[in-house]
């Protein structure tokens, strides 16, 4: 899988995609993430990107020329792409937008914008606008890094045991459960006795309990499509 990146800081993107499950997936060649400076698409000596909006306001605005060269460059080879412009008006991110992203787009151009934002009309260029959350960022490029980081993790062989992705949070609809490791016993923080009984049927109960039980406190919201098992366990816990 590709990511192309547009933005103003390359250091951003760059620095971070070095490190961890990216940093492995890079070298293992699984994934591929080439970053492009916006100011590299300009046309004056200054390399502006930005200008004072139309209509008056607080801040400046991403002008487009810069968007549009980009992603006329990119184009060029005529390969398909998905163009996600990050922005907090945008669908919502979440792990199932994750999954479909990794089965259906073998390449993502992924576009940052700063300042107060960037010129509508670039919008006319990008499949889709998404949101990693209601907040505003200063820029695009954590959002970016959120989705690169969310989707490699999805790509078989990306991490070093296929499990973990599988038992992260969300991919079951409901929260993972608690992990420990050594010490056992922690200035008196003890791991709970089931971990160290060896019984992975009582084990993977007692994870399904606890996931439940975090999903009920903190994301109720999740709860919807349980199967019959689990809303049996969760009626337990009510
Ligand atoms: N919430 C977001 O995804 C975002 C992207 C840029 N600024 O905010």
């Amino acid at each position: 899988m590709k990511f192309e990146v547009l933005t103003i800081f390359p250091e951003i993107i760059e620095c971070y995609i070095k490190h961890g499950v990216l940093g492995k997936a890079l070298n293992k060649g699984i994934v591929e993430v080439k970053v492009y400076n916006l100011r590299d698409f300009t046309s004056d000596k200054h390399k502006k990107v930005d200008d004072y909006p139309y209509g008056g306001g607080a801040g400046m605005v991403m002008q487009i020329e810069p968007f549009y060269n980009a992603i006329m460059h990119l184009k060029a080879d005529e390969k398909p792409r998905k163009l996600v412009l990050l922005s907090p008006q945008g669908r919502k991110f979440t792990q199932k937008l994750a999954q479909k992203f990794m089965e259906e787009s073998k390449a993502m151009v992924l576009i940052c914008g700063r300042y107060e934002g960037i010129d509508e009309r670039v919008k006319a260029f990008v499949d889709e606008e998404v949101s990693i959350g209601d907040y505003v960022l200063s820029g695009g490029e954590l959002a970016a890094l959120v989705i690169i980081d969310s989707v490699v993790r999805l790509i078989p062989g990306a991490l070093g045991d296929e499990l973990s992705a599988v038992e992260d949070s969300f991919m079951k609809g409901f929260l993972d459960y608690p992990h420990y490791t050594r010490p056992e016993d922690f200035k008196g923080m003890k791991v709970p006795e089931v971990l160290l009984s060896g019984d992975h049927k009582k084990i993977a109960l007692w994870r399904k309990r606890q996931a439940l039980k975090n999903t009920l406190k903190n994301r109720p919201d999740l709860l919807k499509n349980l199967s019959p098992e689990d809303m049996r366990i969760l009626k337990e816990l009510c």
